[in-house]
């Protein structure tokens, strides 16, 4: 998950196939050219990307993924959406909120934090791997995604504990190094890459 479509920049030719772009804080103008650029980026390398929050200019771009958080929802539009073709992953972080999630059919759930994140505040607590375990019970088929402090260590974890995909923030944009932490990550997820 990066802030700026810059990232994908490098991210991408190292072989990175599924993104999140979530922009904070960008002029409109801005958000829409980062949002163009990380879509034409993507599909010139074969990868997804999903647009976080920003649902409307999704479906006017014409991107094809997009995460809502459960504020988000409040706001969003999932009949448009929908009408769109654009797929829905969300955010959980209770029962209630899964519950909420999964009266959307979306197309992926997310828990967070795992485990402790630093991006930034939320008032969730750890939410440990037995809630990971609990979580893939609960939603079956529906892929889960596994966020929040997450090391290529943690991500076998978490794997082993029921998630299908885990996401990462600062272990790769606050790295020294970005682009050799994200070969590591490669190589420590391959076996978790569909074909
Ligand atoms: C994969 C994934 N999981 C959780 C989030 C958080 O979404 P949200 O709760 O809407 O918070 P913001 O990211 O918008 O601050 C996410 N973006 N992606
Ligand atoms: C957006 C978000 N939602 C739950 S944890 C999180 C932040 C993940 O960032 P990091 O991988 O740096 O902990
Ligand atoms: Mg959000």
């Amino acid at each position: 998950m990066f802030d700026h479509a810059d990232w994908l920049e490098r991210a991408l030719p190292l072989g990175v196939k599924l993104v999140q772009l979530r922009i904070k804080d960008a002029a409109p103008s801005d958000l829409t050219a980062q949002l163009a650029k990380g879509r034409d980026l993507c599909a010139a390398h074969g990868a997804q990307l999903v647009v976080n929050d920003y649902w409307q200019q999704a479906i006017d771009l014409g991107c094809d993924y997009i995460h809502l958080g459960q504020e988000d929802l409040d706001e969003a539009d999932i009949a448009a959406i929908r009408r769109a073709g654009i797929r829905i992953g969300i955010s959980t972080h209770d029962r209630a909120e899964l519950d909420r999630a999964l009266a959307l059919e979306p197309d992926y759930i997310a828990l967070g934090p795992v485990w402790p994140t630093i991006l930034k505040k939320m008032k969730w607590h750890e939410q440990g791997l037995d809630r990971v375990s609990e979580w893939k019970r609960l939603i079956g088929d529906i892929p889960l995604i596994a966020i929040g402090g997450m090391t290529p260590e943690r991500a076998g974890l978490a794997f082993g504990a029921g998630a299908d995909v885990v996401s990462a923030v600062t272990d790769i944009t606050l790295n020294p190094d970005p682009e050799g932490r994200l070969r590591l990550w490669l190589d420590e997820t391959a076996a978790k890459v569909p074909a």
